[in-house]
């Protein structure tokens, strides 16, 4: 990986996630492309991470070898038809990140055979903390398999999907997931403050709590469930707590929550991969 040039076609949220990761990890910002058409955006990303930037898509596919599509599901088709011929004469690896798009929809918009991997990463890619879940098309090499897997390993976790519709399952999961540990790391704050705890008390002890938990429990072999059993004393806060939780059908509305998100995924792609050029 080390040799090769990445670029990115959206220089967004979860783009700028992978390209800080990627950066801490050691890779070289020479070698990381990224095209945007908010010059804002351009201008900010060249300033935080010194990597190339461009308004072109065209010129980006001429230089990196291996295209990352980091713009949004509704920008997919318009962004791939753009760049189809190039990405299809030189022959790039193409890596989707984004939300429920198809790796079927991808060839049909490039235009033509090519080969690609669709990844669901999330943001704590930017930390080295990532998780990203990969599936790759029939047409990409083993070495290509590797290149992929390599630039995500860089940043996280990283596991293959042995078939693509569990895509939409992941998305909902640990794409979306963080935003859902950070609500309940917001919530956590918010009732320690209503507790009367100093704003900044609740704030790292809610911080704290949640990281500590996240790494016991991936250094434990025990699961979260018997993890939770050993904070909960009979009679005690944690239970008072816990069927407070349970009595406000918060195990129901959380499998609705994540169903939700899933369900979102497919609608998008279903909608999206349908409609007229
Ligand atoms: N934000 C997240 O946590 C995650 C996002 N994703 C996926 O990543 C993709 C990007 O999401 P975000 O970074 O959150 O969105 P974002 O809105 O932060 O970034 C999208 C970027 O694309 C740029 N853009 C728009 N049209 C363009 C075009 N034609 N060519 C090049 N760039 C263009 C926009 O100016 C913007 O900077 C989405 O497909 C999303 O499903 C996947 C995993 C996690
Ligand atoms: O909310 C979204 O649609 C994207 C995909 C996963 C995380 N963010």
């Amino acid at each position: 990986m080390e040799n090769k040039t990445i670029g990115f076609i959206g220089g967004g949220n979860m783009a700028s996630s992978l390209i800080g990761g990627l950066i801490a990890d050691g890779f070289p910002a020479a070698q990381l492309w990224v095209a945007d058409p908010d010059a804002e955006r351009r201008e900010a990303l060249g300033r935080r991470f010194g990597v190339h930037t461009t308004a072109d898509n065209r010129e980006l596919t001429a230089q990196a070898e291996v295209v990352v599509m980091a713009v949004k599901p509704q920008v997919m088709r318009e962004a791939c038809q753009a760049i189809g011929n190039s990405v299809l004469e030189k022959q790039r690896l193409v890596i989707s990140i984004a939300a429920g798009i198809r790796i079927e929809a991808i060839e049909r918009w490039l235009g033509g055979p090519c080969a690609i991997v669709r990844t669901m990463p999330n943001t704590p890619s930017l930390v080295g903390s990532g998780a990203t879940a990969l599936f790759a098309n029939a047409r990409v090499q083993a070495d290509q398999r590797e290149l992929a897997e390599a630039m995500l390993r860089a940043v996280g976790l990283t596991l293959w999907l042995d078939d693509e519709s569990q895509m939409d399952a992941v998305t909902a999961v640990s794409g979306s997931g963080p935003a859902y540990f950070f609500l309940m790391m917001e919530l956590l704050e918010n009732a320690g403050t209503s507790l009367g705890l100093k704003r900044e008390t609740a704030r790292l002890l809610s911080l704290q709590t949640a990281f500590g938990a996240a790494k016991l429990a991936l250094e434990s072999l025990d699961d979260s469930a018997t993890l939770r059993a050993r904070v909960t004393s009979p009679g005690g806060t944690t239970e008072r707590a816990v069927a407070l939780f349970e009595e406000g059908g918060l195990r129901e509305l959380f499998e609705k929550a994540v169903s939700g998100a899933r369900d979102r995924a497919v609608e998008l792609a279903d909608k999206l991969e349908s409609e007229k050029p």
